[in-house]
C-alpha cells in the first residue's frame, strides 16, 4: 500500500529552517514541495487510496490549502468529478471572506477562505500535517461557518499534529504515511494499513 510514496519519502533530503529561535528539520519531497518533480503514479496512489476509503460520496467540494495541497486535490477531483475549492494565502476582499492565522514549525501567515457556503459538505486534503497549526484554526473557522466536514486526509504526518487536532476539535485526521524527520533524513514509521 502506497509503496511508491513510502520509497520516495525515504530518499527525501532534509534542511534546517529557523523560526522563533528554533530549528525545524524540513524534509523536501515531491508531494510537499514539488521538488525534484512529482511522479503522477504517486499522486494516483494517493487519490486511489482516498477514494477507496469511501468518504467521497455526497461531497460538494474537495477543499485544500495553497500551495501543495493543490496537486493532490486536483488528482482526486479528476477521478471523482468533485470540484475543488482552494484556501489561499492572499485576500480577495469578497463578501463573506474568512481570514485565519496559520503557523507551522517554520512560518506564520494568514489564510483566506472564499467560495464555501453554509451547509456545504466537504472533504479536506493536504500534503502534510506537522504541528497542526494550519489545520486546527482552519477546522475551527469552518465549524463556525457551518461547513460540514466529511473527512480530512493529510498525506504525510510528522509529529503529533493529527492527535492534537483530534483532541481540540474531535475531528479524525487520516494520515496516509507517518514519518520521523531528523537532521540525518526521513524514516517511515507508520501509516494506514
Ligand atoms: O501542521 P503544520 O505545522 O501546520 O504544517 C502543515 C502545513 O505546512 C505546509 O504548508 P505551507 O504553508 O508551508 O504551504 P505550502 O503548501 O505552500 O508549502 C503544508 O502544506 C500544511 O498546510
Ligand atoms: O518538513 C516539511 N516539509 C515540507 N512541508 C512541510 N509542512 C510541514 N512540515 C514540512
Amino acid at each position: 500500500m502506497l509503496e511508491k510514496l513510502k520509497k520516495s519519502l525515504k530518499e527525501a533530503p532534509v534542511i534546517q529552517k529557523e523560526c522563533d529561535g528554533q530549528t525545524y528539520n524540513y524534509f523536501i519531497h515531491p508531494i510537499s514541495d514539488g521538488i525534484p518533480e512529482t511522479d503522477p503514479a504517486i499522486l494516483e496512489e494517493i487519490a486511489d487510496f482516498i477514494i477507496k476509503d469511501g468518504k467521497t460520496g455526497g461531497i460538494d467540494k474537495i477543499v485544500t490549502v495553497e500551495a501543495m495541497g493543490i496537486p493532490i486535490a486536483t488528482a482526486l477531483s479528476l477521478k471523482t468529478g468533485i470540484p475543488v475549492s482552494i484556501i489561499r494565502k492572499r485576500a480577495y476582499g469578497l463578501d463573506g471572506e474568512i481570514e485565519l492565522s496559520q503557523s507551522t514549525g517554520y512560518s506564520k501567515g494568514s489564510l483566506f477562505i472564499n467560495g464555501l457556503d453554509k451547509g456545504d459538505r466537504i472533504l479536506i486534503v493536504d500534503d502534510v500535517i506537522s504541528t497542526g497549526g494550519t489545520l486546527l484554526p482552519l477546522l475551527e473557522k469552518l465549524g463556525e461557518a457551518g461547513i460540514d466536514i466529511a473527512g480530512v486526509y493529510c498525506v504525510i504526518g510528522r509529529g503529533s499534529g493529527a492527535e492534537f487536532v483530534k483532541e481540540k476539535t474531535g475531528v479524525d485526521v487520516t494520515v496516509l504515511v507517518d514519518i520521523d524527520v531528523s537532521a540525518d533524513g526521513v524514516s517511515v514509521i507508520g501509516g494506514v494499513k
